[in-house]
């Protein structure tokens, strides 16, 4: 688990063919330990943009992000775990479902020892304890989606990062996996920061919900009184997740960043 403080971040994208764009614009928001996080806006506003910041993937930024006070760069050298599912599962094909686990358990360095509990242990929560031995391939997308977020789990990251974890898969699909995905962090209590474009997705995982919009957050809901676990069948979450679409409506209108920058 990470406080995580992100400090007047602004990001313009330069090349030579286009003219610079600011994408970020002064975006400031702490995150406190265990908390679950949403970025919503609409496409461009520059969510996945300020996820990579966070996560530590892009420092050509101005502006700070700091996990626990220390920027994240020293805090990986210091053995910091930070994990990242993205939109589409990222397995690597050569490997089965167990040596995937098992390779980030080694980049991780983990014990050997610690090994087979740990596999046992995220396996189990996704509901994939038979597949080990199977290559992504052989894995529907929906199973591919749950083996990602064992793997992000599987090493207890401090941080979890996730950028439209759900978007491709089917409604029923996605419902078991923000279920599983809640069930994990029950137990894990994990800083997590994602990024969708749903509305009740939103709703339903999150404690807050940043609306980004003009390169900035525009807005923030606070979720923290929707009491968990959280269940599809709440009718309150429907109607929660109603105030979410309204405000969205009104604070993520698109931003300047699509606009050539001066
Ligand atoms: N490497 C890059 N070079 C130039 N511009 C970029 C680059 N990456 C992103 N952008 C621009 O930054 C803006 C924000 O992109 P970003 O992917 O962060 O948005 P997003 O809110 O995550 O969108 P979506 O919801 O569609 O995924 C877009 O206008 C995009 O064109």
């Amino acid at each position: 688990m990470a406080q995580i403080q992100v400090s007047t971040v602004s990001k313009t994208f330069s090349s030579a063919s286009n003219a610079p764009r600011r994408v970020l614009d002064g975006v400031s928001f702490s995150i406190g330990e265990g908390e679950v996080v949403g970025l919503l806006g609409p496409s461009g506003c520059g969510k996945s943009t300020l996820l990579n910041i966070v996560a530590g993937l892009d420092e050509a930024h101005t502006g700070s992000v700091t996990v626990q006070g220390r920027p994240m760069r020293e805090q990986l050298g210091a053995g910091f775990r930070v994990s990242y599912v993205f939109q589409e599962s990222r397995l690597l094909p050569w490997y089965t479902l167990q040596q995937n686990l098992e390779f980030v358990l080694q980049a991780g360095e983990f014990p050997r020892s610690e090994w087979a509990g740990r596999i046992e242990r995220v396996l189990s929560a996704v509901d994939l304890t038979g597949f080990r031995d199977f290559y992504p391939a052989q894995l529907s997308g929906g199973m591919q989606q749950r083996a990602s977020i064992a793997r992000a789990f599987c090493i207890d990251p401090d941080i979890l990062l996730m950028d439209e974890p759900f978007s491709a898969l089917d409604e029923l699909t996605a419902r078991k996996l923000r279920q599983s995905l809640l069930d994990l962090w029950e137990k894990f209590r994990t800083t997590i920061v994602f990024v969708s474009h749903n509305a009740f997705e939103s709703t339903f995982l999150a404690d807050r919900i940043l609306v980004m919009g003009h390169g900035k957050i525009t807005h923030e809901i606070d979720l923290s009184g929707s009491p968990r676990p959280r269940c599809y069948d709440d009718t309150a979450l429907f109607e929660t997740s109603k105030r979410v679409i309204r405000t969205l409506e009104q604070h993520s209108v698109s931003p300047p960043s699509l606009q050539p920058h001066p």
